[in-house]
């Protein structure tokens, strides 16, 4: 085991983001060749630095908001359907009511006495009395009465009215009169009046009158859809449950008190002493004038609640389609913080709410809405303020369950019509009726408070009504308080949870355990990321940092692992490791390894092993290796995409699974797949990258020009990314990781599916970009690792098979080099004879019609002395043509995955 102990340097010195255009455009002639090894020799990069100050938070915030505007802007579908749909519902809205007005709203006969029904004493049906607290009675009764009606216990009892509206004395008539003479104020709130009256027969029996008025033109008749109907609806439904109540205070003791003795035969077969009770139904009487049937105040409550939601669900197909798209993965990848994430996600959300409210308040007061004209405005605008913050909230929770956006706009379109349908059907019917504790526990799904709250005010603002003033605010259901608060309650708690469900379940990089949070190293960790973030604040270095810096180490002590083959590890993967452990290379990787966990009962999946490996300054180090050897996620482990299994992966220093947000300030990555807004320019997107990064102005400016140029794009800067060819795209991803100006590059895969023209400037521009840089290239062609890279790891099965320059590989495994001759077939045996001479140790390796083929080994070739040769006897040996080649990287790739196969096949 080998260690190594080292200490850091900083640098705190404050300044402005390095903008160093030359390192896009200075031209390091000398890539490829082996004497960058010598300026590592006199600079080594110091740890746990950064050459610019960390990404800061107002850049970002910005970048994403202008980023997220700029596309909503271009959601031209997205808009269009939100405003037809705000303009419908409130047109819709204003049309009911000119139709209410002209239609339903239909002149009123006057009715002074209107019809009357008399009933036996006991009906069949006796159904309970469907008043509610605010119902109020008016009667008249004779003092002598006054014990049988206080004995009306429920629901009588909780009429806080009934003694002050209750008049002595009046008879019938005058009751009539009174209630006709109140009629347009009482219509709404009176549910019944009564009267009741005693007296003596001539044969002695005494006699109970009991009439019950019902009111079926106000809001407590069904929709007042009976005004002026002698319906039966009062007869099947009022008037048994009130003659109940009689019978219940006949039976009781105060009837006997009130010396009103008698004997009763119900139907039920009881044998009961009382009065003759007299029962008989009356409907209110009714004065001429128009009716005020407000259809309106029916159905908007559930218009608005649709229209409020409306915008759930574009909220989360914004988020899924960054997730889906694997946006949001590649944002971190460039330093995005995910609380600025989230910050600007919230806001922009909340801010298009705002724009649909402000389009809804206009149209509602410039259309007379009495929803808004007759209640405070403060109570629906703070109802309208918290209700979008709660949906916002409720729009994050909900995509965070969902991966693909069709599915997630599917259910979040089914989701606006169920919630304002079930808001509609199930408060007024079912929960309304409950106590405040299971309203309040409704109130969780955000919805009903909306839809009660709208209630409320929408009851408020009928005719009749005042409106909601300020004196109705209360900590109660009906004075909206309740509402409000569990709409500020919803907003905190679908926040924590959409946070939640986001760590167990990440888009990417593997689910956590539900009760991480309950595990000692959650703590730790934490404590750790917070103490490193705050100790790294301010270390960064400038290039004159650099110069100076010289050697310097980590503070921390690294082990090597013993390699898994033992002692058949390659003698150049084991001297890369005794390298790696006394270097300080910009990346280091020492002992990593990765396993997936298994899913839907497949086995885990060891991707990586014990891959230890580091990639110096100015070095393009390319990883080769067949599919699923593991390159992507070495790189994907290093951008933080993945939590390592076990090992230590540093980037200057930093470690990344503790101090990934200092990584992301210092590195860019070109992933396999193209990630780009296809609604975005290839300008806008470098631009949205270069802000993110403090790029600004003129600086701003040049940099996205400068970097168009060199990807050959600048002429179709303009156009949006969707109209971009596969191959133009994949130069903007390339020119992504180079716009940012980072000290770490990882390109995965950066020319596939480039024509060989645009690979070539794709190669050129990493060739350039190389210059103080490190930077880690995979690839599967041997062309592209050749021409670019410093050194290659070949990797199969997860394992780094071998290591070093193209060259040196070649040399290591190629089998020299390859000589064709080509000659008439009468001098085919002078000629062989020749090669064998110039070549004593070849192997003839086939020949056909006077061409041979023979493999040569590399010291007994010394190219000019074989090209002088051949040249000189060429024509008296006859031979027509022949050529030398080296052994290709192609063909060592081929013989060292050759070798990796069948082996090292691990248990994990
Ligand atoms: N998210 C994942 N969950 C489980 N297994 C995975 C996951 N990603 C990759 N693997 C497996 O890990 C192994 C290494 O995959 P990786 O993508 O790193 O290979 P690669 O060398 O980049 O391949 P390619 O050249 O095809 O991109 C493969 O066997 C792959 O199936």
């Amino acid at each position: 085991m080998i260690t190594s102990t080292s200490t850091s340097h900083f640098s705190s010195e404050d300044k402005e983001p390095e903008i160093t255009l030359s390192d896009l455009t200075s031209v390091n002639d000398d890539y490829g060749s082996t004497s960058r090894e010598n300026s590592d020799k006199k600079r080594k990069v110091p740890l746990k630095t950064r050459k610019t100050k960390p990404i800061s938070t107002k850049d970002q915030f910005f970048a994403l908001f202008k980023k997220n505007y700029r596309l909503q802007k271009r959601s031209k579908k997205t808009n269009v359907c939100i405003g037809f749909v705000a303009l419908f519902v409130v047109f819709l809205i204003f049309a009911m009511q000119i139709l209410t007005d002209k239609y339903l709203n239909s002149d009123r006969e006057e009715i002074r006495d209107p019809k009357k029904y008399d009933f036996d004493l006991f009906p069949s049906r006796v159904l309970p009395f469907a008043g509610s607290e605010s119902s109020k009675f008016l009667g008249t009764y004779q003092p002598k009465l006054d014990k049988i009606l206080t004995s009306f216990k429920y629901p009588m009892e909780a009429m806080t009215l009934l003694s002050s509206q209750l008049m002595n004395e009046k008879d019938q008539s005058g009751l009539d009169q009174v209630l006709y003479d109140t009629f347009d104020n009482n219509e709404q709130e009176l549910v019944s009046g009564f009267y009741m009256n005693s007296w003596d027969l001539e044969d002695g029996k005494k006699v109970l009158d009991y009439k019950v008025y019902y009111n079926s033109s106000g809001s407590n008749s069904w929709l007042g859809f009976n005004r002026n109907k002698q319906d039966d609806l009062g007869q099947t439904l009022f008037l048994p449950s009130v003659v109940n109540l009689v019978n219940r205070a006949s039976f009781s003791k105060v009837w006997d008190d009130s010396g009103l003795n008698g004997t009763i035969k119900s139907e039920y077969g009881y044998n009961l002493t009382g009065p003759d009770i007299r029962v008989g139904l009356k409907n209110f009487p009714v004065t001429a004038g128009k009716n005020q049937f407000d259809l309106v105040l029916f159905v908007q409550p559930f218009y608005y609640t649709f229209l409020l939601h409306f915008l759930l669900p574009v909220f989360m197909i914004i988020v899924v389609y960054e997730k889906e798209n694997k946006l949001v993965d590649i944002m971190i990848m460039f330093g995005l913080k995910m609380k600025v994430y989230w910050s600007v996600n919230f806001i922009f959300n909340y801010g298009l709410y705002m724009i649909l409210i402000f389009v809804f308040y206009v149209s509602g007061y410039a259309l007379q809405f009495r929803f808004f004209l007759q209640n405070n405005f403060l109570a629906h605008f703070i109802l309208f303020v918290l209700w979008g913050f709660s949906m916002v909230s409720l729009a994050f929770f909900l995509s965070t369950l969902f991966n693909k956006v069709r599915t997630a706009s599917l259910i979040g379109y089914f989701l606006v019509i169920i919630l304002a349908l079930v808001s509609f059907l199930i408060w007024d019917n079912i929960i309304a009726g409950q106590g405040t504790a299971s309203q309040v526990l409704c109130m969780l799904l955000p919805s009903f408070a909306l839809y009660s709250g709208i209630k409320v005010l929408s009851d408020s603002s009928s005719i009749s009504v005042q409106g909601f003033k300020f004196s109705n605010f209360a900590l109660t259901v009906d004075g909206l308080g309740v509402q409000y608060l569990m709409l500020v309650a919803c907003t905190v708690i679908y926040l924590v949870l959409g946070a939640y469900i986001y760590t167990i379940l990440p888009s990417t990089g593997g689910k956590k355990s539900a009760f991480f949070f309950l595990t000692k190293k959650f703590w730790r960790d934490m404590r750790r990321k917070r103490k490193n973030a705050k100790r790294n604040q301010n270390q960064y270095y400038t290039d004159e940092d650099q110069e100076k810096s010289g050697v310097v180490s980590s503070e921390d002590s690294i082990e090597l692992h013993e390699d898994p083959r033992g002692e058949n590890i390659p003698e150049d993967v084991e001297s890369e490791r005794q390298r790696v452990i006394v270097n300080n290379d910009p990346i280091r990787l020492i002992n990593l390894k990765k396993i997936y966990k298994g899913q839907d009962g497949n086995p885990d999946k060891l991707a990586v092993n014990c891959l230890t490996l580091g990639i110096k300054l100015n070095e393009c180090f390319g990883i080769l290796g067949p599919n699923g050897a593991g390159k992507t996620t070495a790189v994907n482990i290093l951008s933080g995409l993945f939590p390592l299994t076990s090992g230590q992966a540093k980037i200057c220093g930093f470690d990344v699974t503790r101090e990934m947000n200092e990584i992301h300030t210092l590195m860019s990555v070109c992933p396999q797949h193209d990630i780009l807004w296809g609604d975005q320019s290839g300008e806008e997107t470098l631009e949205f990258y270069a802000r993110m990064h403090g790029f600004k102005n003129e600086k701003l400016d040049k940099r996205v020009k400068k970097t168009l140029e060199e990807v050959g794009l600048y002429d179709d800067r303009k156009k949006l990314i969707k109209e971009y060819s596969g191959g133009m795209k994949r130069r903007i991803s390339v020119a992504c990781a180079l716009i940012t100006n980072p000290q770490v590059i990882f390109l995965d895969e950066p020319t596939t599916g480039l024509d060989p023209a645009s690979k070539r400037q794709v190669w050129d521009v990493i060739r350039k970009a190389r210059k103080k840089k490190s930077i880690i290239l995979t690839t599967h062609s041997m062309e592209e690792a050749d021409s670019l890279c410093d050194r290659i790891g070949i990797m199969a099965n997860g394992i780094l098979r071998t290591i070093g320059e193209s060259q040196e590989l070649k040399t290591r495994f190629g089998k020299g080099f390859k000589f064709m001759v080509h000659c008439s077939l009468e001098d085919e045996e002078r000629v062989k004879k020749f090669v064998m001479e110039l070549f004593p140790n070849a192997n003839e390796m086939n020949s056909l019609a006077g061409t041979s083929n023979y493999e040569v080994p590399t010291d007994e070739v010394v190219l000019s002395e074989v090209f002088q040769t051949l040249e000189e006897q060429k024509n008296d040996l006859g031979i027509i043509d022949w050529g030398i080649s080296q052994t290709t990287l192609e063909e060592v790739f081929h013989e060292i995955t050759k070798m990796a196969e069948g082996k090292d096949q691990f248990n994990i």
